[in-house]
């Protein structure tokens, strides 16, 4: 694991690497990128924790690994020594599994609402085709799900159980994660994770997972990428963490970068207050008119 820009590529590396980003280049608005030549490698058996503040692109990232985007030429962003965008395959075939976001959809001013199709979970679960029922039957249990469960009636983290069981049904080679256990209970959270980690073990699978908790990962995870507005400031072992092996707790590490980056660059962006005058014009928060809608 690292960062890639220095290697010399090739197919040699493909099997060493089972994600591999190289120079990419990738912005939302086009006056201020949010990666402007960003590198990694993830060697395969790795659980990977993708540290980083809100808005610092963690789940930009994920997206990109799992296809979503389509970022520069099929060299910039591999999975599994193939381009994650234009090779289809690799998400057809179950090998890239993704899984974030929530099902929901977004309407109008009413923002975020979950489906209301009425579907059982058996009916979800039971409709991905070719999972192995053995595979299908231990992960129903692990995640307690009961295929009863009318989709549009259970509760988020009941949702979210199904969303993930149907996730792993396929033995993926390399999974992405994206904040998925924040509704999970305490239990489920952690007999997940063991189960995650099995299939690093037992499979040679690599895990990347954005989170912000970090209970019970600093023996989970092998590996921690942390990144600060699009920029990469550590790919490297959890073992090998200077600040880690001191303090042995994961949370005050990640706490003591967060608020150092909090304290530097971050206060350097903030406008001030003339600037934002001379924007705008006005506070945000005055009396508008069209504020009025939202009292
Ligand atoms: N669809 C979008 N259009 C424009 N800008 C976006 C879009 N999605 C994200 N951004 C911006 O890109 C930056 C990175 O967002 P991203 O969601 O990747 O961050 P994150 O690290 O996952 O944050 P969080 O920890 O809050 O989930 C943020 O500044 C965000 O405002």
């Amino acid at each position: 694991m690292g960062r890639s820009g220095d290697d010399e590529g090739g197919d040699a590396a493909s099997k060493t690497e089972s994600i591999r980003v190289l120079a990419m280049q990738f912005a939302y608005d086009p006056q201020s990128p949010l990666f402007a030549d960003f590198n990694l490698t993830v060697s395969p058996g790795s659980r990977c924790l993708l540290i980083g503040a809100n808005g610092s692109g963690k789940t930009t990232l994920l997206k990109i690994l799992a296809g979503k985007h389509m970022v520069g030429g099929q060299d910039v962003v591999q999975v599994l020594g193939r381009s994650v965008f234009h090779d289809t395959q690799l998400v057809c075939s179950g090998d890239l599994a993704y899984l974030g976001g929530s099902w929901s959809k977004t309407v109008g001013s009413a923002g975020e609402i979950p489906l209301q199709g009425d579907f059982s979970a058996e009916h979800m679960i039971f409709g991905v085709e070719g999972a192995d029922p053995a595979r299908r039957e231990k992960l129903i249990e692990l995640l307690d799900i009961d295929l009863q469960w009318r989709m549009h009636k259970v509760s988020d983290g009941q949702r979210r159980r199904v969303q993930i069981c149907m996730g792993l049904l396929h033995p993926f080679k390399v999974l992405l994660l994206d904040e998925v256990t924040v509704d999970l209970d305490v239990v489920t959270r952690l007999d997940l994770l063991d189960f995650l980690k099995e299939e690093c073990e037992q499979r040679g699978s690599t895990i990347v997972y954005a989170t912000h908790i970090f209970d019970g990962l600093e023996a989970w995870a092998t590996h921690l990428v942390y990144i600060q507005d699009g920029e990469l400031k550590r790919a490297e072992e959890l073992t090998l963490i200077d600040e880690l092996k001191r303090s042995g707790n994961l949370h005050s590490t990640v706490e003591s970068w967060l608020r150092s980056e909090t304290k530097s660059e971050k206060k350097k962006k903030q406008p001030t207050q003339s600037q934002r005058t001379s924007s705008y014009g006005f506070s945000p928060f005055a009396s508008s008119r069209h504020m009025a809608y939202y009292r």
